[in-house]
């Protein structure tokens, strides 16, 4: 068949045959260039892969693949040591994991660097997002979002998650299987949409959970806007929470819908014409609250959800901090009366159990590096780094770093009772761009903990720790499953089994 092809279209032959030795000849120009590039003094060593499309099919199969996207990294990483370079999506991308390069890029002294992250991400949450927000009007967005971050949110803040996980948990049944993850995702859900939105209904927090999933979805993938395609139906997605939430707040605006304690309604205009609230801070547009909402929801679910989950499996794995929180949980529970909710004070009195909180997210790294930009040339530790490049901050290599943590790879709780080394713990990262939402994210873990610790005996029952593929997080495949084996008392007369 090959032959008649040959016979039949010999003008074919020859033009493929061009192109091939045309495409040799770029890899091996392309290849020469790297090699001469890398061999300058303190440029990061690394390989710039295939032309025009770096190595951005090795990102996407390590994506695709149960190892999940971090391999990519950790592969490199063996190869050049802690700091390397690659080409994706057309743009250089350099992989730190020294604690002091970290320290510096991330506390942005010398306001050399900003934070930029991929196209697909930054058109998923949008221009106006503060993920992606440039450094002044990062500053402004900043400002305008920090006060919905006080104590008195906090405190109510727990008050309603742990009504939600008494809810929830009174529909779990002894002996049944509960997917930790997907009960958390939906924890999550419901908390953050009521505080941010108060969206309190069925039907409409389905969509949303449904809606955020794709975006967070759509987030690696190649930004392609052909409608079969993942990046599409993230954008899709996002137009529907856009449309709702535009919905939402016209609602409020002629007063359809008013008298909510919400973060929107903060963040609304009192007086329409008044572009400064009552601190004189600038106040957000329409266009910045809808994305700003939104960014806070996709920040807030699902790494907390992640989070939660790897740190069941890691109790779980390790019968000796299982006890201990136990005794702690237990003590607790013990103060105070049985049928009131969790106070902010009483999460203090949890020290164990933040330990705990903090070596999961150490162990687990659910958000894998820190993105950034360079604004200008400059060297950082005797690093040479060209403006324009996307540094990453790799916080997984740095939370496993054995100078750093003794035995990095044992779930050991007491290692922080110790002071660590400065930036060392890069899991809400630090600096002017650290997690706004870490105070709400450690709250929803101790309440679940305390809960699920105080109201049940549960086993793990599949211990795989493979990560779902095309998750922006470092998520489990199977989302953690336990068994519950036994329930205590409970006020609706449930049997007593005790521990
Ligand atoms: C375990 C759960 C969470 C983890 C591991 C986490 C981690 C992070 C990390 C690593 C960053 C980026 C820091 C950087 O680039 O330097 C970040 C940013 C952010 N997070 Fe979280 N987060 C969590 C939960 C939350 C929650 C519950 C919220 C609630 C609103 C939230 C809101 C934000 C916001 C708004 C930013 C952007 C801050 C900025 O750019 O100024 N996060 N988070």
């Amino acid at each position: 068949m090959l032959s008649q092809l040959v016979k039949e279209n010999p003008h074919v032959c020859y033009y493929v045959g061009l192109l091939l030795v045309f495409l040799l000849f770029c890899q091996k120009a392309w290849k020469l260039l790297c090699n001469n590039y890398n061999s300058s003094v303190g440029i990061p060593p690394g390989s710039g892969g295939l032309p025009f499309v770096g190595e951005t099919l090795q990102f996407t199969a390590a994506i695709n693949s149960s190892k999940g996207v971090y391999e990519f990294v950790r592969v490199r990483r063996l190869r050049y040591g802690n700091c390397f370079k690659t080409k994706l999506f057309g743009e250089t991308h350099v992989f730190i994991s020294n604690t002091e390069s970290a320290k510096a890029i991330l506390n942005n002294e010398g306001g050399k660097f900003s934070k930029r992250y991929i196209k697909s991400i930054a058109e998923l949450v949008g221009p106006d997002s503060l993920l992606c927000a440039s450094q002044q009007y990062h500053k402004h967005i900043r400002g305008c979002l920090f006060s919905l971050f006080s104590t008195d949110s906090l405190s109510s803040f727990v008050k309603l998650f742990d009504e939600l996980v008494l809810e929830a948990m009174s529909s779990w049944k002894c002996g049944s299987t509960v997917i930790i993850q997907d009960e958390a995702l939906k924890l999550a859900c419901k908390a953050m949409c009521k505080m941010l939105i108060s969206m309190e209904s069925g039907s409409e927090l389905e969509m949303m959970q449904k809606e955020v999933g794709h975006v967070c979805e759509a987030m690696l993938a190649l930004p392609f806007r052909l409608p079969w395609t993942r990046f599409y139906k993230g954008l899709q997605a996002r137009k529907k929470i856009m449309d709702m939430l535009e919905k939402n707040i016209s609602e409020r605006r002629s007063g359809i819908s008013s008298s909510h304690v919400d973060f929107l309604q903060q963040l609304l205009a009192e007086d329409h014409d008044n572009k400064l609230n009552k601190d004189e801070v600038p106040r957000l547009t329409d266009t910045e609250i809808k994305d700003n909402i939104l960014t806070m929801i996709i920040a807030g679910q699902d790494t907390t959800a992640t989070a939660m989950a790897w740190m069941i499996k890691f109790v779980d794995e390790n019968e000796e901090v299982l006890n201990m929180l136990m005794k702690e949980q237990i003590q607790i529970e013990k103060k105070g009366p049985r049928s009131t909710y969790l106070t902010l004070e009483a999460l203090n009195e949890m020290p164990y159990a933040s330990k705990v909180i903090k070596e999961a997210l150490r162990m687990a790294s659910i958000v894998q590096w820190l993105p950034r930009v360079s604004l200008e040339d400059c060297e950082i530790k005797g690093l040479k780094i060209k403006k324009g490049w996307n540094i990453n901050i790799d916080a997984r290599s740095i939370h496993h770093d054995p100078t750093t943590y003794n035995y990095p790879d044992v779930f050991n709780p007491l290692r922080f009772h110790a002071e660590t080394k400065q930036n060392s713990f890069l899991a809400f990262g630090v600096g002017g761009r650290m997690c706004m939402g870490k105070n709400m994210a450690k709250t929803m873990m101790l309440v679940f903990l305390h809960r699920l610790i105080t109201n049940y005996k549960w086993k793990v029952i599949d211990s795989d720790a493979s990560i779902k593929k095309w998750a922006i997080f470092s998520k489990l495949q199977n989302g953690c499953p336990i068994r519950l084996i036994c329930m205590k008392e409970d006020t609706s007369n449930k049997t007593v089994m005790g521990y």
